[in-house]
């Protein structure tokens, strides 16, 4: 079975992860994944050279990240031209990894966390999606903490997903992440306990 997880930038993706890890579930994360595939000598690198120009790398020839999501969290074009050049590696490496996992164990939960998964209109390859939600204030609060970010900086990484509330809507199980991890960790016991039901059935 494999079921998705989303939501927006720092709602808590990551953070609810580990604890489906931890129930057992094979996690597939597209964030490790957008890393892995600009690594140094692979193809996507030089791409991302041809399009943003050689100052787009640190002196040690690896992608110089920060720049690069300024830029990118800027101008919606340069944004799309990065999508383009990234986005179906990722989307090869998520289903390579999960079919390997699924071979070798067939009736086990896979888990892809895709932060873009309802703006890439990737609903369709899973069979649930859960969203990780938080208000608007705890989400530019938590990015602004986490990436040392501005609160402008982070409004326009918050402006470049898709409204968190409209994912909401979209989803099949939801977990509220603004309190305490432990009433986080609550919710994603429950839907747990309901994805194995589901999975039994199907
Ligand atoms: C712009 C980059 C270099 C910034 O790197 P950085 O290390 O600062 O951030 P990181 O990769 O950890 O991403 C943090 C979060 O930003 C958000 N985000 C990243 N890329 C995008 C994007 N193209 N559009 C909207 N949100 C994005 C996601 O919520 C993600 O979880 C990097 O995010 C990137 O390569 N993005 C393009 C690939 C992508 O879309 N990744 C997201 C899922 S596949
Ligand atoms: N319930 C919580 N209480 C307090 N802080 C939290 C809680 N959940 C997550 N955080 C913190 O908020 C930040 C964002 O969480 P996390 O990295 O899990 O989000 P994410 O959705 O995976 O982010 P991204 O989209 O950028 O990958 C982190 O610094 C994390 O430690």
């Amino acid at each position: 079975m494999i079921v998705g997880l989303t939501g927006g930038i720092a709602s808590g993706k990551s953070t609810v992860s580990h604890m489906f890890r931890k129930l057992g579930a094979h996690i597939v994360d597209a964030d490790v994944m957008a890393r892995r595939v600009v690594e140094k000598g692979r193809p996507a690198l030089q791409e991302i050279v041809h399009a943003f120009g050689p100052g787009i790398l640190l002196e040690d020839g690896t992608l110089n990240r920060t720049k690069l999501g300024e830029i990118v969290f800027r101008e919606e074009q340069s944004r799309k031209r990065l999508n383009e050049i990234v986005h179906p590696r990722v989307r090869e490496e998520v289903q390579a990894d999960t079919t390997t996992f699924l071979q070798s164990h067939p009736d086990g939960i896979v888990i892809h966390d895709i932060p873009l998964l309802f703006e890439s209109k990737l609903e369709h390859t899973v069979q649930a999606v859960i969203v990780v939600y938080v208000s608007e204030e705890v989400q530019r609060k938590r990015l602004m903490e986490r990436n040392n970010l501005t609160a402008e900086e982070a409004n326009r990484r918050i402006a470049a997903q898709m409204p968190l509330r409209e994912k909401v809507q979209r989803a099949d199980y939801k977990i509220d992440n603004e309190g305490t991890l432990e009433q986080t960790e609550r919710q994603a016991n429950q839907i747990w306990n309901l994805l194995q039901k589901q999975g039994r059935r199907s």
